[in-house]
């Protein structure tokens, strides 16, 4: 089949593409050409970045303070829903593209409690009733409902499987949606970094072991989402991270060495977000948080 030049759009060349009867740039093009058998249904998969099952609705969301991801799933049959690591400062934004999207909440849930932001799964679950926030027993923090290792939190047809990823934080796990190869790691694993463990009973051996035995366990083309990037990525895989993170593919004693040497910068937010987050981020908020919740907090 052949392409023809349709011109430049936005510095992109643009090609007619017969099978679609529509113009696409040079890349997309390619894609549909060289790596499709069906190029309508590829070419849906290509424009969200990830190959899922159809029913299965996913979209990532970013708070640009903390540079925090957020991850809405859901199953468009039934359109139960989670969210992964809301912030309380987006949980109004959060609440109004669940309900646009006609989906129902049914966990929000965080990887951990959070040291640079305060969660929004408490102010969600008030905004969603009928929602219950979630989060790892081990992290000693309150929520409707407490996770652990080999726990399966079920939205619709889909299900999450959690895996225990201690090491950034005694209570760190890792959601794992295996039929559609994704994996939401939280602060555990980040993009070609990880955690610091110079807090929050941060221990860098149990970091360590967690991402070997948990996440680089999983097939190397899985897909992993990360709590934050601080460099605009979206997204990693297993066989990226197991080939090019800086600190994991060193020795155990070398990652050690590194991790108490990072001498980062104490989080800007970690001593309001922390008492907040022990209480699911529903009290000891700031004024302006408590103000612009009130109606939904009130007692
Ligand atoms: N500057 C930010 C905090 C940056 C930071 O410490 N990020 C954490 C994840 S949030 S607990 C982290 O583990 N970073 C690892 C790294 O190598 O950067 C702020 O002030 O909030
Ligand atoms: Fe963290």
């Amino acid at each position: 089949m052949s392409v023809s030049l349709v011109g430049k759009i936005c510095k992109q060349t643009v090609v007619w593409y017969p099978k679609i009867k529509s113009p696409l740039s040079f890349a997309q093009a390619f894609h549909l050409h060289v790596r499709s058998p069906s190029p309508v249904k590829s070419f849906a998969s290509m424009t969200q970045q990830i190959h899922v099952s159809e029913n299965f609705f996913f979209k990532q969301l970013f708070d640009r303070v903390s540079c925090t991801y957020s991850y809405l799933v859901a199953d468009t049959e039934s359109k139960e829903a989670i969210i992964i690591d809301p912030v309380i400062d987006l949980a109004d934004r959060d609440a109004k593209i669940i309900d646009n999207l006609g989906l129902k909440l049914k966990y929000s849930v965080n990887t951990h409690m959070h040291a640079d932001h305060i969660t929004g799964t408490g102010v969600l679950k008030k905004l969603l009733p009928g929602s219950q926030s979630v989060i790892s027993t081990a992290s000693q923090a309150l929520a409707d409902k407490h996770v652990a290792h080999g726990d399966i939190l079920e939205f619709g047809n889909h299900k999450m499987e959690v895996r225990a990823t201690p090491g950034h934080t005694n209570g760190c796990v890792t959601y794992v949606c295996h039929e559609q190869g994704i994996a939401f790691t939280g602060d555990t694993l980040l993009i070609r970094g990880c955690g610091r463990t110079d807090f929050q009973e941060g221990n860098p051996e149990r970091l360590y072991d967690s991402v070997y035995n948990q996440i680089f366990s999983l097939p190397d083309n899985f897909r992993l989402f990360p709590a934050h990037d601080y460099n605009g990525i979206l997204d990693t895989t297993v066989w990226e991270e197991k080939k090019f993170n800086p600190r994991l593919t060193k020795s155990k004693e070398q990652f050690v060495e590194i991790m108490n040497n990072l001498n980062l910068a104490y989080p800007a937010q970690i001593d309001k977000a922390l008492p907040a987050n022990k209480v699911c981020g529903l009290y000891n908020l700031p004024p302006e948080m408590e103000e612009k919740y009130k109606s939904v907090l009130k007692p």
